[in-house]
C-alpha cells in the first residue's frame, strides 16, 4: 500500500500572509487525519517562510499517523528533529534561498555527511529518508549512507506525465528497482497531483509513501480537502 503523506507548507503560506493564526496549521493537521491522510508532512525552512518552529513542536502532540519533517539537515534543524523526534525525516539539499527543492543529493559526494547525520538520526529511533534524483547510479551510495528510504524527486516526472508518461517513468522505475535490490524503502514527492498519481503509484514497485502538498492544496480550493484527500486514497488504492 502507498501511504498519503499532505504537505501542510501551503496552509502556513496562507497564513503567515496575513501574520496571525487562520488558517490554523494545527487545525488543518486534525481534519486532515480525520479525512484519511496517513501522515503529515512539514519542511521548515531558516527563513520560517510557512513552517515555523513553533509549528514543528505544536504539531507534534496532534500527529498520530506519520510525522514527516523535510529539510537540510543543518545544526538546529538536526537538533530539532532529534527533539520532537518525530517518525520520520526526510533529508533534502535545498539551499536557504531556494525557492523549492530542486535537486537531490550527490550522495557520493556527501557520503561522510550524510552517513554521520543518518547515524545520529537513526540512534534516535527515527526512519531517515534521503531526496534522490531518477538515478540509478545514485542508489548505491545512497544505500552506504545507511538510510532507510529514498523520496524520489518528481518534479521532472510530473514536467514530462502529460507529453509523454512511459518516458517520464523510465529513470523512475529503474531507480526504484535498484533501491529495492539495495533493500531500500522508497517514497516520492514533488509536483504530484491527482492527474498523475496514480500511473506513477502503479509503476513504481514497492512505493511506500507519497508526500503531496503544493497541487493537493490547490485542488482542495476547488474540491474541499475532504474530498480532494479521498480522491487522492483513491488513485493510491490497489488496482
Ligand atoms: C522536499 C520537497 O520536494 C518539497 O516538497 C518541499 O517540501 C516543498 O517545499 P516548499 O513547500 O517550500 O516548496
Ligand atoms: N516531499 C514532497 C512534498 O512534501 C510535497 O511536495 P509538493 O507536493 O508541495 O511539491
Amino acid at each position: 500500500m502507498t501511504k498519503l503523506s499532505v504537505n501542510i507548507n501551503k496552509i502556513a503560506t496562507i497564513r503567515n500572509a496575513r501574520g496571525g493564526e487562520f488558517p490554523s496549521v494545527t487545525e488543518a493537521a486534525i481534519k486532515l487525519q480525520e479525512f484519511g491522510a496517513q501522515g503529515i508532512t512539514i519542511h521548515p525552512r531558516p527563513d520560517e517562510r510557512h513552517i515555523t518552529r513553533k509549528d514543528v513542536y505544536d504539531l507534534k502532540p496532534l500527529v498520530h499517523t506519520e510525522f514527516n519533517i523535510e529539510g537540510n539537515p543543518h545544526r538546529p534543524f538536526i537538533d530539532m528533529v532529534l527533539e520532537v523526534k518525530p517518525e520520520q525525516v526526510t533529508l533534502v539539499p535545498d539551499a536557504d534561498d531556494a525557492v523549492t527543492s530542486n535537486a537531490g543529493w550527490d550522495c557520493e559526494k556527501n557520503l561522510d555527511f550524510l552517513k554521520s547525520v543518518i547515524s545520529e538520526f537513526k540512534n534516535a529511533g527515527i526512519r531517515t529518508s534521503i531526496f534522490l534524483d531518477p538515478n540509478p547510479e545514485m542508489v548505491k551510495f545512497a544505500a552506504e549512507t545507511g538510510t532507510d528510504r529514498i523520496e524520489l524527486y518528481t518534479e521532472a516526472y510530473a514536467k514530462n506525465y502529460f507529453q509523454d508518461k512511459e518516458s517520464a517513468i523510465k529513470p523512475y522505475y529503474e531507480t526504484a528497482l535498484e533501491a529495492t535490490k539495495y533493500g531500500l524503502g522508497i517514497n516520492a514527492g514533488h509536483d504530484l497531483s491527482l492527474d498523475n498519481v496514480k500511473y506513477f503509484a502503479e509503476n513504481i514497485p514497492n512505493l511506500l509513501e507519497v508526500s503531496i502538498g503544493h497541487a493537493l492544496i490547490s485542488e482542495a480550493l476547488y474540491l474541499g480537502l475532504e474530498n480532494t484527500v479521498q480522491a487522492y486514497l483513491k488513485r493510491l488504492a490497489k488496482w
